[in-house]
């Protein structure tokens, strides 16, 4: 017993009663579970125990700073797909044709989940006329934008550094380039990460747990799975939705109403903003839409929300 130790680390993969678990002195050790109640995910900041004969015991889940989970159980329950994740990078390509509310409901998921979010705009070759107008109004509002060429490797030193703070989770519609920048992003680990899984005789994990891929700077990190990529905005109640996009959240200060919900109220200055130009209609727009359709799915799901 006093010979064990433990050490603090971070999680890169969970395969149910193992871990993959990147120690303090930086070597990534397989552990296994303390007990059954323990579900750690990748990101998880953790506790391990050392014993001698080489084990290492998971003993322990730091408090998360957040979540991303999904909903099973018919939306009723939720499945913690990844934590601690503080960047949410939303990509889009030229192909499939790019659509501005995607990307809206993907930036109101990171807001109601605090964290910060960024917009890669791939394939930039194939937009000869660059890219799609209405990119300029997220880095307007503050989303930094990155314009690249996931297969030709161009405009990646920008987003690399960006990342470099971060621990990130790439989304967007399949085909935008994910999987490819992923790769153009972090070389051979991706390859690694198949070769850890299949030692384990646990291949069939790999298409579904998430994974904590390390960038090659050292610092940062990308977490990456099927289900984090089609990960999208949990249900929320109707009336939180104004607050998840960030120009309106500013502006509702000015509102007559406090619960405004600047649709039809009097003294809206969410309402004047669109009329001066300042807030963008297509924005807004997009929020009464989603407001709407969270409007409905309460209605459908009374419990739900
Ligand atoms: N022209 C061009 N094609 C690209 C670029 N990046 C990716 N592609 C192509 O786009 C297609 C889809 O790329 P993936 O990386 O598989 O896309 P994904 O987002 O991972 O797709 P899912 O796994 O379905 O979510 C592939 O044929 C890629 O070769 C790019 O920068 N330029
Ligand atoms: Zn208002």
């Amino acid at each position: 017993m006093g010979h064990e130790k433990q050490q603090p680390g971070q999680v890169l993969a969970s395969y149910g009663s193992h871990a993959l678990v990147r120690l303090a002195d930086g070597k990534a050790r397989e552990c296994s579970i303390k007990g059954k109640r323990l579900r750690p995910v990748a990101g998880d900041r953790v506790q391990v125990v050392l014993g001698h004969k080489d084990e290492a015991v998971l003993s322990e889940i730091l408090p998360r700073q957040s979540e991303l989970a999904k909903q099973s159980g018919g939306g009723r329950r939720k499945q913690v797909l990844a934590a601690n994740l503080d960047l949410l990078v939303v990509m889009i390509a030229p192909e499939p044709a790019p659509e501005p509310g995607i990307v809206d409901r993907y930036l109101a998921a990171a807001e109601a989940l605090g964290l910060d979010a960024a917009v890669v705009f791939n394939k930039e070759e194939l937009a000869p006329d660059g890219p799609p107008d209405w990119l300029s109004e997220f880095r307007a509002l503050g989303y930094p934008v990155f314009t690249v060429s996931a297969a030709r490797g161009d405009g990646l030193s920008s987003l690399t550094a960006h990342l470099a703070r971060h621990t990130a989770a790439l989304v967007g519609q399949s085909g935008v380039g994910k999987s490819t920048l992923l790769n153009a992003l972090l070389g051979e680990s991706v390859a690694r990460t198949a070769a850890i899984s299949e030692k384990h005789g646990e291949g069939r994990h790999t298409t579904t747990t998430a994974y904590l891929h390390d960038l090659p700077s050292g610092a940062g990190g990308i977490i990456d799975s099927p289900g984090v990529r089609d990960f999208h905005l949990w249900p929320i109640a109707p009336e939180s939705v104004a607050g998840l996009f960030r120009e309106i959240r500013e502006t509702s200060v000015g509102c007559r109403f406090n619960d405004c919900q600047h649709d039809a109220e009097p003294g809206c200055a969410v309402r004047a903003s669109v009329e001066s130009g300042e807030i963008s209609a297509r924005r807004y727009r997009s929020y009464l839409r989603l407001r709407e359709q969270m409007r409905q799915l309460k209605e459908r799901n009374p419990d739900l929300l």
